[in-house]
């Protein structure tokens, strides 16, 4: 049966299984910088093993809602629930890549210690690194192509190298649920193919993915689901029924042309 849930379906109790298998539920969630929400009472049920690019126009509320997910930004209402808990104690089993222009990239760290950083809960409280946890890190490294790049300080690095590090980092951390924020902005061709393969290999592996997605035209060959957001919930589902016109032009209303529609591969609806 086709899956379509619609933004009008918040409010009503989702069954529970929905959310206890679900590796992220949202529910009801609203968060607001100022007087206006970013986010406004959104419902959001992220399934295991998928891969879902969460979709909408600048200041849509994407990348709010995946702080709200990981706890960073504290929401005006909802609850956040991972793999059936509450967010608080289940934390560890997500890891993030951050949107590159949000990171600070003059702090002075060598690449190899913003990889070893994803090691935290082996590291434990006196953060001692030892020899396997350095081929631990190298081996991430090695697996986005940056191993040549270990000792380099990560202020060095041209934007695409340092968003494959922030990559190796979510790797060793050998999270269950990967939340990536713009992956591919502003990176180069090879560096994109780079980050979609390592993201299609976890997947393959079981992983879930989430990532905020800037470019339609690539939807259909990176994702199988799309979660689209213009501060409501527009639609979520599997691409087949929801990466529709109607849908894009729902969450975009007049900023996507038409024409810039006709050119998409999208479902038939
Ligand atoms: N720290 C903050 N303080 C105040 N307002 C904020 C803050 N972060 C985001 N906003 C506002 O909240 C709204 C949603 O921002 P958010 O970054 O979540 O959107 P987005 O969909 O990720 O946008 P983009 O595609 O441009 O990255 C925007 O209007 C933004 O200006």
């Amino acid at each position: 049966m086709a899956h379509l849930e619609l933004a009008t379906d918040h409010g009503q109790p989702l069954p529970d299984d929905s959310v206890s298998e679900s590796p992220l539920a949202i529910r009801g969630l609203t968060v607001s910088y100022g007087e206006k929400p970013a986010v406004f009472s959104v419902d959001a049920t992220f399934r295991d093993g998928s891969m879902t690019a969460i979709i909408g126009p600048n200041g849509a509320g994407k990348s709010t809602l995946l702080k709200a997910s990981l706890g960073v930004v504290r929401p005006l209402a909802g609850a956040i629930t991972v793999y059936g808990k509450p967010l608080k104690s289940q934390r560890y089993r997500i890891a993030y890549v951050p949107q590159r222009a949000s990171v600070d990239w003059d702090f002075p760290t060598r690449v190899i210690d913003v990889v070893l950083m994803g090691l935290y809960r082996q590291l434990g409280l006196l953060g001692r690194v030892n020899a396997q946890h350095r081929a631990r890190a190298l081996d991430c490294l090695e697996r986005v192509g940056m191993a040549a790049f270990a000792e380099r300080q990560i202020g060095q690095l041209s934007g695409g190298q340092q968003q494959r590090v922030f990559l190796a980092r979510a790797l060793a951390q050998d999270a269950e649920l990967y939340l990536l924020d713009e992956p591919f902005a502003g990176v180069d061709a090879a560096t994109e193919k780079a980050i979609i393969d390592v993201l299609k290999t976890l997947n393959r592996q079981g992983r879930t993915v989430v990532a905020v997605h800037h470019d339609l035209a690539t939807v259909t060959d990176y994702f199988d689901r799309v979660f689209l957001i213009n501060v409501r919930k527009v639609a979520e589902g599997a691409l087949a029924d929801t990466f529709t016109a109607a849908n894009l032009q729902a969450a975009y209303g007049g900023r996507l042309a038409t024409a810039q529609i006709d050119d998409l591969e999208l479902a038939a609806h």
